[in-house]
């Protein structure tokens, strides 16, 4: 072999793990690995390689992981080479694994998976240049003033005014009915009758897409597929959330022809796509399949991710009681004597801003981003990544990487305080929301909640942990799922500091 060596015969895979017959790297996973979670199972694997980006093979799944900054601007930010015949896509698709392609290939594709071609392309310009742009996001200010408010009002009406008394609050519930009801008045309007039927669809999707069952590795084993079920699971969920965005649907226009859309509320994002839906006049027409697919990824990217981090931030501030002093005491002195948090007074909350930051480092909500896969023969780092390959960025693994981070595993937002680092998707030790042209179009969107909630929870209360628990004991053990959040949830005790205004009560 020579230079960039390999050739199709002969291809120059990535370092790797060694593969069984027929099982390819599981045993790796099943007997070696000291974790279940897939994003440390990897690093550690890429580290006892010394793999940056390494070869994998479970089952019949071809899997690439990229686990190095290097490794991952060079999947995530593909450049057509001067002297490369290579396509500069060829890893912008996203791979459908066979429990999901049943929902798929009956026209459920929104803008997540969409493979890269006319329909992503027309996708992505409508949800950054219209359904999550500044402006659009900028419109929801007053829903989520509201939410955070209605949040602070019904922890202050469980709250012991001192010392720490009382029940517990269990934080992360609360930090995901919030997310989740900013969304959802964000993207399908405030009065959704069957919000829990669509939570449950959208939450037990998520666990099948994510389970990658035995039937996934496996796909020509058409008899496991059989056994597991799970496609059949995935054409139900779909078929349910498909009718609950026919209900919404209904809902929106029967609103809309009640009050001529009232000036109080702001279009909602599908109040944008129907309108959308009617004019025409696309490259791709946008059908009614293609609107309730594009709202379920808004609504099921957008609500889990951003609680998630919130539950993490509050979770790293309890550990780390000096960051918590001084990021409430930014908080209450910028706010002095106001009755309650605006989006107005973010803007002078530096420290706020790299808490979140060091959280997205730390904990990145998808530590895997989203899997792209390889559409056509192509060299990563001058290795040959065949076509057919599903490829991985470890973001966790590479933020806390002791080359690229001092005292890696340790939370000190101040890192960030120079404010050379950013997660705009040009810093590649640092992408919790990926880069290049998949990289999340909801960041903006995300920003806003997450910085709006924080605030307002270290604004008005204390926090304490439960039973005399010291910070360091705070147990941060991780679940895999959709996200990967705390396996265990996260009870508080808050103490009002600055009182709740009573008119907002819930
Ligand atoms: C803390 C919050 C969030 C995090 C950490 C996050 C992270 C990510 C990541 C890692 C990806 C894959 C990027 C890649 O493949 O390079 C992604 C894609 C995506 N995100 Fe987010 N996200 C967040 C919030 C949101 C919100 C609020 C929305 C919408 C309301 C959203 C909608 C999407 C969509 C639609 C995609 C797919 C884009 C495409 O494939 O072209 N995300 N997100």
């Amino acid at each position: 072999r020579h230079g960039n060596g390999g050739s199709a015969a002969h291809p120059r895979l990535p370092p790797g793990p060694s593969r069984l017959p027929v099982i390819g790297s599981l045993h790796h996973f099943l007997l070696f690995a000291r974790t279940p979670l897939a994003h440390r199972a990897m690093s550690d694997l890429a580290r006892r390689h010394a793999a940056p980006l390494m070869y994998l093979r479970l089952g019949e799944v071809q899997l690439a992981v990229a686990s190095s900054p290097r490794a991952a601007r060079e999947v995530l930010l593909r450049r057509r080479a001067r002297h490369d015949h290579e396509h500069d896509a060829a890893l912008a698709s996203r791979p459908w694994i066979p429990s999901m392609r049943a929902a798929m290939e009956r026209g459920a594709v929104g803008l997540v998976f969409a493979p890269h071609g006319a329909l992503w392309r027309q996708l992505r310009r409508i949800s950054v240049l219209e359904l999550l742009s500044a402006r659009r996001v900028r419109s929801f200010r007053r829903v989520r003033e509201d939410e955070a408010r209605r949040l602070a009002a019904s922890l202050a009406a469980g709250a012991p005014t001192a010392g720490g008394a009382g029940g517990g609050v269990n934080v992360g519930e609360r930090l995901f009915a919030v997310t989740t009801d900013v969304t959802m008045r964000a993207v399908v309007g405030g009065r959704f009758g069957r919000r829990e039927e669509f939570l449950r669809a959208i939450e037990e999707g998520g666990r099948l897409i994510a389970g990658f069952s035995l039937g996934d590795m496996f796909p020509s084993w058409r008899i496991l597929g059989f056994f597991s079920g799970t496609a059949g699971k995935v054409r139900e969920i779909h078929r349910k959330t498909f009718e609950l965005m026919d209900y919404a649907i209904r809902q929106h226009e029967e609103r809309r022809r009640r009050a001529a859309m009232e000036e109080e509320e702001d279009e909602e994002i599908l109040g944008v796509l129907l309108r959308m839906h009617k004019e025409g006049g696309l490259e791709v027409p946008l059908t009614m399949d293609i609107v309730k697919s594009l709202i379920i990824d808004l609504f099921s990217g957008g609500s889990d991710t951003s609680a998630t981090t919130l539950e993490w931030a509050m979770s790293e501030l309890m550990r780390n009681p000096g960051a918590m002093e001084k990021a409430q005491a930014e908080v209450r002195s910028k706010l002095q004597g106001k009755p309650s948090v605006t989006e107005d007074d973010l803007h002078d909350l530096r420290y706020l801003r790299l808490v979140i930051k060091e959280t997205l480092r730390l904990h990145p909500a998808l530590p895997l981003l989203l899997p792209r896969e390889c559409t056509e023969d192509c060299k990563v780092m001058g290795y040959d990544v065949p076509k057919g390959t599903m490829v991985l960025v470890n973001a966790w693994a590479i933020g806390r990487d002791p080359e690229y981070w001092d005292d890696a595993d340790a939370f000190r937002p101040e890192r960030f305080e120079d404010g050379k680092i950013d997660f705009k998707g040009t810093d590649f030790e640092f992408i919790p929301f990926g880069a290049g042209r998949r990289m999340c179009p909801g960041m903006m969107f995300a920003e806003a909640i997450m910085e709006l909630v924080l605030a307002t929870l270290l604004y008005h209360f204390d926090w304490k942990l439960p039973g005399g628990m010291e910070p360091s004991e705070l147990d941060m053990t991780e679940k895999m799922g959709m996200t990967v959040r705390r396996k265990n949830d996260l009870y508080l005790h808050p103490v009002i500091r600055v009182p709740v205004p009573p008119q907002i009560a819930p």
